[in-house]
Order: C-alpha cells, then structure tokens, then sequence
C-alpha cells in the first residue's frame, strides 16, 4: 500500500475489506506495536525494517489453553542457560500450549511470546520473547515447535487463530524483549542507543531502566513489572474507537433501512407509515444512535490519553499509569458490551432482512462482539478499573486531592436532583456523578463491612465484586456522559448543529437514567415526579431527532462498500438490491441442485429412478 501513518493504513484496510478481519491483523495491531514499544533500540533497529516490511510476518502469543485473563499464571517457560547464553522455551502442560492467538495457524512465521521467566533457578513472572516458528526459505514449521489451527469459531472467520506450543526450543538471549527489563549484560552502545550519551542520563535512570547485570543472568527488574502489559493497553485504549465504529454503522444500516421501509397501515385504509415513524422503533435505535456518538468521542479521548501518558512512560514517567490502565480496561469493557448489545438491536429491528447477510449486520456483529473478550474478558477489566476506584475512594476519605476525572469520588451524597422540566445537561452531569459516587461508597462500605466480620482481604473483595462490577460500570457510564456534554459545551458548533447534537446529547443522558432506573432512584436523589420529566423529555426528543435522523447517520460518512449492506445503501435502493442478491446466491447458478437427484427424486418419483440410485438410496 504504501500508508506509512498506522490509522491511516487502519482504515484504508477497512475501507478494502470492512469486518474481514484480516490475516495480517495481529501483525500491525500487537506484533509491531510490541517490538516499538517493548524491544530496545537494538532489537528495534533488527527487528521493525523486517517487520515494517514483511520479512517477519508475526502475532502476540500470550494466551494459553489454561489461562488467558491471569497473565501471571500463564505456563509457558522460557528458561535462561548462562552456558549457551539462550532462552529455553518449553510448554510444560497441556495446558501450557499457546491457543486462541490470532493469525498464529497458518500465517505467521514470527511471534512475540509471553512466558515465564526462569533465570538462576528465580521465576520473575511473565516477559515477552522474540520466536521465530516457521522457515522463512518455505514456511515450513521449524524443528521443536507445534502449530496449527483452532477450528471454526462463532466468527472472524478470515483469521487463522492458532495453538502453539514449544519444546525445549532454544532461542538466544538477544531475543528477549529487554527495553524494561534485562538477563545478561546489556552492550554499552545500547545504552547509548536509546539515550545519545550514558554519562547525560542521572544515574537513577540507569539503575531504574537499564543497569548492568552480570553475564551469569543476574536479572534485572523493570520500573514496574505491569510495564510489559503495555501492548494490551494500547488495544484496549483502541478498541473503544472499533466499538463505537461497529455501532455507528449498525445505526447507519437499521436507520436508513426503517427510512425505506414502510409497514402496516397506520389507520384502516391508511398509507403504511415508515418504520422509524414507530415511537417503539425510535426507542430502539434513537439512543443508540446517541451511544454511537458518544463511544466516538469516548475512543478519541481515550486513545489522545494513551499516547500522552505513552510518551511520559517512554521518559520514565510512570505516574499515570494506574489512571490509563483504569480508563482503558473500563472503556473497552463498557464500550464493547454497549456497542455488541446495540448492534444486534439494530439487527432486530430490520425483521427478517435484519438476519440476512445481505444487511451487513452480523458480520458486523461478529467482529465486535468478541471484543467483550480478547485483550481483556469483560468483567475482569471492569473489576481492574474498580480496584483503582478503591483506591481513590481511600484516598478522598483522607482527604487527599484526586485527579482529574475521578474528583466526584468521595463527594457529600446528601442532596437531591436538579433536574427540571428542561432537563439541564449539568443536571444530568451531576446525577450521573451522584450514581457513580454512591456506588463506588456503597462497594467500598460492603468491602469494609466484610474485613470487619472476619474476612480475608480476598474473600472481602469476592464477596463485594458485584457491587464493585456496578461502580466500575457507573464510572464509565459517567465518563461518557460528562465527556459527550463536555464536547457540546466546548465545540463550536453551529447553532442548529448544537441544538441537533444538544438533543443527541440529552437523549443519551436520559436514556441511560431511565434504563438504570433503580441505581438513581434507591437513595432519593430523584423524585417521582422528576422521573417524569425525564420520561416525557425521552419522548419528545424522538420527536426532536426523527427529522435529522437519516442525516445524523448520514454523517459518520461510511461509503457503501464499507457498510456491504443491501439494507443501508445510501441511495436506498433496498429491494433492487435485495433482489440481486438473492439472484447472486451460488446455489441459484444451476435450476436443479444437484442433489434433487441423489435425495429428493427417489422419494417424489421412485418408479423412475433408476435402480442404481435406489441401490445407491440404501
Ligand atoms: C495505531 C493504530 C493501532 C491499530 C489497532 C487498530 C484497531 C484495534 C481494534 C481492534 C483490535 C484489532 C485486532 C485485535 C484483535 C484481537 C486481539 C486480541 C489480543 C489478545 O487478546 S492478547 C491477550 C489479552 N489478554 C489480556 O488482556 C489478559 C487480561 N489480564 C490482565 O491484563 C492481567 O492478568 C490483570 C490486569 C487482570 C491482572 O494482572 P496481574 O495479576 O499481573 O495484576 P494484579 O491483579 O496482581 O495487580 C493489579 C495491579 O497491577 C496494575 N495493572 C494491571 N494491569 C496493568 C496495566 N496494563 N497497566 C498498568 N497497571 C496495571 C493494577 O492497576 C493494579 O495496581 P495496584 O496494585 O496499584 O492496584
Ligand atoms: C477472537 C479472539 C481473538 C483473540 N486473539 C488473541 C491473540 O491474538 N493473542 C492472545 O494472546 N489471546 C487472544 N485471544 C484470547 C483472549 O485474550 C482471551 O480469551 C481473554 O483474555 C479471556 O481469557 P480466557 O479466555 O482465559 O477467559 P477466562 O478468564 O477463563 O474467563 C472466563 C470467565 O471467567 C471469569 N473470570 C476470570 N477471571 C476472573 C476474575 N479474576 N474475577 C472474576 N471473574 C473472572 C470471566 O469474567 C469470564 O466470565 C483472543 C480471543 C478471541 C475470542
């Protein structure tokens, strides 16, 4: 292709081929990321011309048959031999083997590997690995390495996710990721390599990052050990972006498809209305049109926030990792499951064409619904986010200052909603506020309770982790309200562009009060009647928004082959095309299908069939 900016050749391979997820996705999504993030310069300078340019072709191989979320219990080895100065690679246990690693059956002939690193018979937890496991001559699998496929899956069907597993292979010490953590003497012009001259660096920098060890495989630990999770965050501050992507071209599809379709008469003799004239179907798609727009913003935010505290990690700045890793786990796991919920209503709501593939929708769904899983299942990463929330809860009872977003932590709950007719977007601001502040005390209470009847710390937050899962889940819901609102206010927008995306804005807000009823409702802060205002704002903004329903989605500007729907094609067009389609089939290139004569003429014509195929019947 010839795109040297990363986002850029992203979109153009979604553009060539949207939702293929293709075979080479793990190569520029973790494999490349890795070697720049977490090789050293010198492993940098071998490793990216090759890989930048196919020479090395490759994926992540973390994830094993036993283990994928506990990172720390994952058990492949990868064993220092002083001797030889090589890393020994092994898989133990069946359990051991690498298994779900994308593009790792048949297409990858390197992989970066995370295995447990045993040096001077220490283990010092899980570190990457460079591993070449196919011949770059003929791709042929080389000696000490098992690989293959893992079978259908419920999707991404282009992608060759594999199994892996490693017997005693020997790979040498060089190929050991070694930016943040090292086993055998680091050459002093690596040292220079990253920094232009040693003697400019203040020493605590050298000891922190990259002081010497001795050639026995005296290890060296890294500033933070979590430091070699980096890749993961990366995906995970990108995938809220893929989410709300996934969910902005369900809306595109199932929106403009109820603009076309028309459906039972509206009154006895009646025209039929279109179907986005339903107000069942506005409830449906209209907030999650808003949604869309919100993950968007949501993934902007998120993403910016990685590479800035990505280059104050890459100083040596580590402060706010903890705050990325909390952000980034809770988006992914909240934009996914928002963004995998909303498409398969969008689905839902185009009736039977919804639930063919000439709409578009389910290979839309089957490539974003996985991301409640990989680079972090689900609940796990909510439960990451609400450890920090913990944390922080802690902090404010001590009367410590908090940054940035979490300051509505610990704030006084005794006080009541704002919220009026009007339904101010500060009143929605602070209701989402007092929900998630209440939730994050009511977590860290039942926590407290339970150590102060005995329990072990681990039991305490097992037996909270509920409560904990709703806190996380209300901070990020929070997160996204405040930073949609936070964008209307700042942009400046046109005034009927404001007013449109005021409404958008306002919409998402009271939508997800009057779905989360209970959690605003159970300490008082809404009164009834409030609720009611909030419900009949609900309904008046569909009518609001149903105007500039078709141009809303109109203007994510997702050409029709990225869409690949018959349902949601710009010009409308939708039974012509439905029609084509059908036409296209495969199996209608022939009027008989063969197998009429192997199964169905004996049954319908047996006389007639000969005896060889009655014979054949049997
Ligand atoms: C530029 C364009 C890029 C192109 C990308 C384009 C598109 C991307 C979109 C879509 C994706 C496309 C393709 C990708 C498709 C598939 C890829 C899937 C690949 C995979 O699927 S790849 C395997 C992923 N597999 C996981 O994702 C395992 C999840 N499991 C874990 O991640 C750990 O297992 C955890 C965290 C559960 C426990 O870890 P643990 O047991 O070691 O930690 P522990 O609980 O003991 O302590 C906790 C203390 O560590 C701190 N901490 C933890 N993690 C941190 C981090 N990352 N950063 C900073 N701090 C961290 C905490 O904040 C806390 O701190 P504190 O103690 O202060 O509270
Ligand atoms: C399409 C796809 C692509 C993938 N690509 C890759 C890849 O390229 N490279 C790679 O290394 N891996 C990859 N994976 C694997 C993926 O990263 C793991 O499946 C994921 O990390 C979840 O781990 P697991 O499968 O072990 O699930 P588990 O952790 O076994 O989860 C099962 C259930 O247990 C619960 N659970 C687990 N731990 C806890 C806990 N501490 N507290 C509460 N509940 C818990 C979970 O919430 C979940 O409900 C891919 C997976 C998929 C589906």
């Amino acid at each position: 292709m010839g795109i040297t900016d990363m986002q850029e050749a992203f979109y153009y391979r979604e553009c060539a081929a949207a939702h293929e997820n293709s075979p080479l996705g793990l190569h520029y999504a973790m494999f490349l990321p890795t070697i720049n993030k977490q090789a050293t310069p010198e492993q940098k300078k071998k490793w990216l011309p090759l890989a930048e340019n196919y020479k090395m072709i490759g994926t992540y191989a973390q994830t094993e048959l036993g283990h994928g979320t506990f990172i720390r219990g994952l058990e492949t080895t990868a064993t220092y031999d002083p001797k030889t100065k090589e890393f020994i690679l092994d898989s133990p246990t069946l359990t051991s083997k690498k298994y779900w690693p994308g593009c790792l059956g048949k297409t990858s002939n390197h992989c970066v590997v995370m295995a447990q690193l045993y040096t001077q018979g220490k283990s010092h937890g899980p570190h990457m690995f460079m591993v070449q496991i196919r011949s770059m001559e003929d791709h042929s699998v080389l000696p000490g390495i098992e690989v293959g496929v893992i079978g259908n899956k419920f999707g991404y069907g282009t992608n060759d996710n594999g199994f892996l597993s490693f017997d005693k292979l020997r790979i040498p010490r060089e190929n050991m990721l070694m930016r943040y953590s090292q086993v055998g003497r680091i050459p002093r012009e690596n040292m220079l390599m990253r920094y232009s001259q040693v003697s400019r660096i203040p020493r605590e920098n050298m000891l922190m990052r990259y002081s010497q060890v001795h050639e026995d495989g005296t290890y060296v630990k890294p500033q933070n050990a979590k430091l070699a999770y980096g890749s993961m965050v990366l995906i995970r501050s990108s995938i809220v972006s893929d989410a709300a992507r996934g969910l902005a071209q369900a809306c595109v599809i199932s929106i403009r498809y109820s603009a076309v379709r028309r459906q039972t008469e509206a009154y006895p003799g009646g025209e039929e209305p279109q179907i986005l004239d339903y107000q069942t179907q506005q409830y449906r798609l209209f907030p999650l049109l808003a949604s869309a727009y919100s993950l968007q913003l949501a993934g902007k935010y998120v993403f910016n926030t990685y590479l800035e505290v990505n280059d104050q990690i890459e100083k040596g700045n580590l402060e706010s990792m903890p705050e990325l890793h909390a952000l980034s786990a809770g988006l992914k796991a909240f934009s996914t499951y928002e963004a995998s919920a909303g498409i398969e209503v969008c689905r839902i709501c185009c009736g039977g064409h919804g639930y063919s593939q000439a709409s578009g929708l389910p290979k839309i769904y089957v490539d974003v619904v996985p991301g409640c899983t990989y680079e972090g299942e689900n609940t796990v990463m909510m439960l990451q986010t609400a450890r920090y929330l913990m944390k922080c809860y802690s902090r404010a009872k001590q009367g410590q200052k908090l940054p940035g977003f979490v300051q509505y932590i610990g704030q006084n709950l005794n006080k009541k909603s704002c919220m009026s007719e009007e339904v101010a977007l500060g009143c929605l601001v602070m209701a989402y506020e007092h929900r998630a502040a209440r939730l994050v005390e009511a977590a860290a209470m039942r926590m407290q309770s339970l150590i102060q009847g005995g329990k072990k710390q681990h039991e305490a937050w097992n037996g909270s982790s509920v409560q904990l899962f709703w806190a996380a889940k209300a901070h990020c819901h929070l997160f996204c309200v405040k930073n949609f609102v936070d964008a209307i206010q700042a942009k400046s927008l046109s005034s009927k562009t404001v007013t449109v995306m005021k409404s958008v804005c306002q919409l998402y807000g009271v939508h997800g009060i009057l779905e989360n009823l209970g959690e605003f409702m159970q300490d008082g802060f809404f009164s009834g009647e409030q609720v009611g205002y909030l419900q009949r704002k609900m309904l008046a903004l569909f009518e609001n928004i149903r105007p500039n329903a078709v141009a809303l989605v109109d203007a994510f500007d997702y050409p029709d082959m990225v869409l690949g729907s018959c349902l949601g094609r710009y010009d409308g067009q939708v039974y012509q095309a439905l029609y084509d389609y059908a036409k296209s089939a495969p199996m209608n290139q022939t009027e008989i299908h063969s197998t009429y004569y192997k199964h169905l003429k004996p049954l319908i014509n047996p006389e007639t069939t000969s005896d060889a195929m009655q014979f054949a019947k049997l």
